[in-house]
């Protein structure tokens, strides 16, 4: 397993470069992969991701492409020469462009993301899934694994049944990550840090508690020391 600090992802969901690199040079050593998502992206360009990646931060590019195979397998190789460590896709785009994914992705880790943790059963039977959240992460998840893909974004309410499932080898990258008292937001399926890692996350995933901290820098440290306050208490 990768250093406690490799472990947090910060999501800089952020109108501007500017806003984007005030957080990352505010959080210091405390991260070293910042996540580009569909906000950021949209306003800026690939440029951003250019520029954190010269600048020494890794970057995870959360696109969630879910598209037919070809045009998925083109996106993730023109991702790829943007020097990205991690991206997405969505699970349920199906095995054929799972597979086209993961053929692409070549040195970077393609996470398909399962089940969106905004979302809960209630949401899931709206459009048409019976079966209740966790089972379809799991579902999605074996299906990912057989189509070459080696990491999964779900909650942490899912991730040690994931954990038993896939394999110590598994990433499991976990958003709806709130540090105790914090604001949910819109996420519907939420655990501390610590809980996040205490069900085997690999990667925590924490966007507002961070960003939208009076001091992004201390919120971060805080998280930091918690999770590593929880290996150290193993
Ligand atoms: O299922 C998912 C997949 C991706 N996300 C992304 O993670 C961050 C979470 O931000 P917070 O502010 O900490 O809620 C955000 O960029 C999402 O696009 C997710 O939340 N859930």
């Amino acid at each position: 397993m990768s250093e406690m600090r490799d472990r947090l992802i910060i999501a800089l969901d952020v109108d501007s470069a500017a806003q984007a690199q005030q957080i990352v040079q505010s959080v210091g050593d405390s991260a070293t992969t910042f996540k580009v998502g569909k906000q950021l992206f949209t306003a800026e360009g690939p440029q951003i991701v250019r520029d954190l990646v010269a600048s020494g931060k890794k970057v995870f590019l959360d696109l969630k492409f879910h598209d037919i195979p070809n045009t998925v397998g083109a996106a993730i190789r023109q991702a790829r020469e943007l020097n990205v460590s991690m991206l997405t896709v969505h699970a349920s785009g199906g095995s054929k462009m799972l597979k086209a994914a993961s053929d692409a992705g070549g040195p970077v880790l393609v996470l398909a993301v399962t089940v969106l943790t905004s979302m809960n059963d209630a949401d899931l039977s709206e459009i048409g899934i019976a079966g209740n959240v966790q089972a379809q992460v799991l579902l999605l998840g074996a299906l990912a694994r057989a189509n070459g893909i080696r990491g999964l974004v779900a909650s942490a309410h899912e991730a040690r049944e994931l954990r038993r499932e896939l394999g110590a080898d598994f990433a499991i990258v976990t958003p709806g990550v709130r540090p105790a008292g914090a604001e949910k937001g819109d996420q519907a399926r939420v655990v501390t840090p610590a809980a996040a890692l205490e069900a085997g996350a690999s990667h925590i995933v924490v966007g507002r508690p961070i960003t939208e901290a009076a001091d992004p820098a201390a919120a971060a440290k805080a998280i930091m020391e918690e999770l590593e306050g929880t290996l150290q208490s193993r």
